[in-house]
């Protein structure tokens, strides 16, 4: 039976740099595209990011039971939600999938294939470094949102706090101090598990 590997962390842990980075090493680990109702933006191809889906969509998927996990986002274009859905594509019984999500997500797929079947990947960087990664990279978008980016670092205390982090069984956690380092941890992590 596969794994999902699960990768976690508080923004600007370094979670993406990490999933492309394993993407590259470990090959045989599959992805999984979860939709959004979102719509497209122009650097962006349907089934690569996401699946640009409508509500339509979403609600048979839902009338199927098929919806493993959900995120609603009010923002001011209206309502985008973010759902993972068992649309057939991920297929456990003999492939084994790398992830990124957050600590919802994490327990609600633990609810849906079982506890054993997801394998929390959390990552962890000291919070003076990890504001300045946030900003540096912040820096370098045209329109810089400093103002979002101190509301995410703002709510990840709260979102990743001690108590969820062991109410979800989070025990073993991976410093990515020096990338290298932290990706050899995480490898010789995974081996272990499969
Ligand atoms: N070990 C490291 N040392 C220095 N910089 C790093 C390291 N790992 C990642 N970074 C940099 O830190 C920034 C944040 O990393 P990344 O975007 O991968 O984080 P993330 O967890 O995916 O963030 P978010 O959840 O906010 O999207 C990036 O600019 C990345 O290049």
């Amino acid at each position: 039976m596969g794994k999902i590997f699960y990768l976690m962390g508080k923004s600007s842990s370094g979670k993406d740099t990490i999933f492309k980075e394993l993407k590259k090493r470990m090959p045989f680990l599959h992805t999984v595209t979860i939709y959004t109702t979102r719509p497209m933006r122009e650097n962006e191809r349907d089934g690569e990011e996401y699946f640009f889906v409508d509500d339509k969509v979403l609600d048979a998927f839902q009338k199927e039971n098929r919806v493993i996990e959900l995120r609603e986002y009010h923002t001011v274009h209206g309502i985008w939600k973010y759902f993972t859905a068992d649309d057939g594509k991920i297929r456990l019984e003999d492939q084994d999938y790398l992830m990124i999500g957050t600590l919802e997500s994490f327990e609600k797929m633990c609810g849906y294939f079982g506890k054993g079947q997801i394998v929390p990947v959390y990552v962890e960087v000291e919070d003076g470094e990890r504001l300045f990664r946030a900003l540096s990279r912040e820096r370098m978008q045209e329109k810089p949102k400093y103002a979002e980016m101190c509301r995410r670092f703002l709510a990840d205390t709260e979102d990743f706090s001690e108590e969820n982090l062991s109410r979800c069984g989070i025990q073993r956690r991976f410093q990515n101090i020096v990338l290298e380092d932290c990706l050899n941890e995480i490898m010789l992590y995974i081996q272990k598990c499969l």
